[in-house]
């Protein structure tokens, strides 16, 4: 068996996405993801993805020149040779990433997210060569399925006027009832039994509502609100309190790791993050200052599944929970996120996934969602297949866009509808 690395294709891509708001503004028609392949010697194809951004291409491609002759079992060399790989300053100074919605921007975050997508493929590969699904290659897997949970998005049925986008059959929601009956359909269609509210939208009032009406529609589903740090600590203290009774946790409901640490002192409600805790080196602090309980981890900007895993474990350490971070992404990311929560035993949260929101992927066949959960594939490697045309197609928008979404902008989108609209300063409330 020859695993040495004798090929590797970087395809960016662009994907529809529907009109999702959130505090920064709102999603843009279409955004843009990395399709990472590896091929060994023996003609074995891995695949991997990422977010695909140009300052996450700008890294991909002088670290995949690097990769020639790598063996896809050396998971531990992929870091070692994305080390040598030089960041651009400008990209990450003073920088926080997409306007701040996951947490800080360094030079390592952003290597390890681009690392993640490497591992990812290096592991499909493998497992494929060895008969072995990913979640054997981590260890095996303890359950059989995973859950997840229903991400709602307050958004509008359309994107504006006149802006190419694909169409969508979720209709608005930006009250109560709407946000009700997204969730409602959620449940219909995946089974999803808990809820998530991107919250920052609309003043606290607004949203405190909103998930007042989901606990009446689906008592005792555990439910969760995110603003994304939109709130000052006397807002989030107030919604805390008011919501105590019905939320399984809030999210990054303040920024930072004090304010948070004052919001769980002084409500005792518990707090999650994919804000404040998005790199090892913010454990600590953050952990010693008790400003959160639950740790979201996304496989992609942590380095992938192995450092996951290591970071179920610190969590495990400390007594803090974990569970997964989603941003808008495709079936391999969903298969890869499945495969490691299937492995990690402190995993007692439904995990975020976008997915529901992406009409479109790069798969012969899309994941599926039964009774909320993912079943975890035994299939050799990811258990996935890349579907070549529709990765060509998707390629081929991302070719022919003049630069305008090849960076994910949530203000630029919004200034489309409301040209006044700037980025927010936080906190907003
Ligand atoms: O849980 C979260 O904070 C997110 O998923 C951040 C994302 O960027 C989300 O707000 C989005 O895509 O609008
Ligand atoms: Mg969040």
């Amino acid at each position: 068996m020859n695993l040495a690395i004798t090929d590797v294709r970087l395809t960016p891509i662009l994907v529809a996405d529907p009109p999702l708001l959130n505090t920064q503004g709102v999603h843009q028609p279409y955004t843009p993801r990395l399709i990472v392949e590896v091929v060994t010697a023996d003609g074995v194809t891995g695949v991997g993805e990422t977010y695909g951004d140009a300052k996450y291409l700008e890294l991909a491609r002088p670290f995949a020149e690097r990769l020639k002759g790598h063996q896809v079992s050396d998971l531990n060399g992929l870091f070692t040779l994305a080390d040598q790989v030089a960041v651009d300053r400008s990209r990450v100074e003073n920088a926080v990433d997409v306007g701040g919605l996951r947490g800080v921007q360094t030079a390592d975050k952003l290597r390890l997210s681009v690392v993640s997508a490497f591992e990812v493929a290096c592991l499909d590969a493998l497992g494929k060569a060895l008969g072995l699904p990913v979640h054997a290659l981590l260890g095996g897997k303890v359950r059989d399925a995973v859950e997840y949970s229903a991400y709602l998005f307050y958004k509008w049925a359309d994107h504006p006027e006149g802006v190419p986008a694909e169409k969508d059959d979720w209709g608005a929601a930006v009250d109560p009832a709407g946000v009700v009956e997204q969730a409602r359909r959620f449940k219909e269609r995946y089974g999803f039994t808990s809820f998530k509210l991107k919250g920052g939208v609309f003043p606290p009032d607004e949203e405190v509502a909103a998930v007042r009406a989901l606990a009446e529609a689906f008592p005792g589903h555990p439910l969760r609100l995110d603003p994304n740090g939109a709130w000052s600590v006397e807002a989030s203290v107030k919604v805390a309190r008011e919501l105590r009774d019905v939320l399984e946790y809030l999210e990054d409901p303040a920024l930072g790791t004090p304010a948070m640490a004052e919001v769980a002192e002084r409500t005792g409600v518990p707090l999650a993050t994919n804000m404040c805790v998005t790199t090892f080196a913010e454990i600590k602090e953050a952990f010693t200052k008790g400003a959160v309980q639950v740790v979201l981890s996304d496989h992609h900007y942590w380095g992938g599944l192995r450092n996951t895993q290591q970071l179920a474990a610190v969590c495990r350490t400390f007594g803090v929970g974990v569970s997964m971070h989603s941003n808008t992404h495709l079936g391999i990311s969903l298969a890869a996120m499945t495969h490691v929560a299937a492995t990690v035993p402190n995993l007692h949260h439904a995990c975020d996934s976008h997915y529901p929101w992406q009409s479109e992927d790069v798969l012969t066949e899309r994941l599926t969602f039964e009774g909320g959960k993912v079943a975890v594939s035994d299939a050799p490697g990811l258990g996935v297949e890349l579907d070549r045309e529709r990765l060509a197609v998707l390629h081929r928008r991302w070719l022919d866009d003049d630069g305008a979404l090849r960076d994910r902008d949530d203000a630029a989108a919004m200034r489309i509808a409301d040209p006044e609209w700037v980025t927010p300063s936080m906190p907003r409330w």
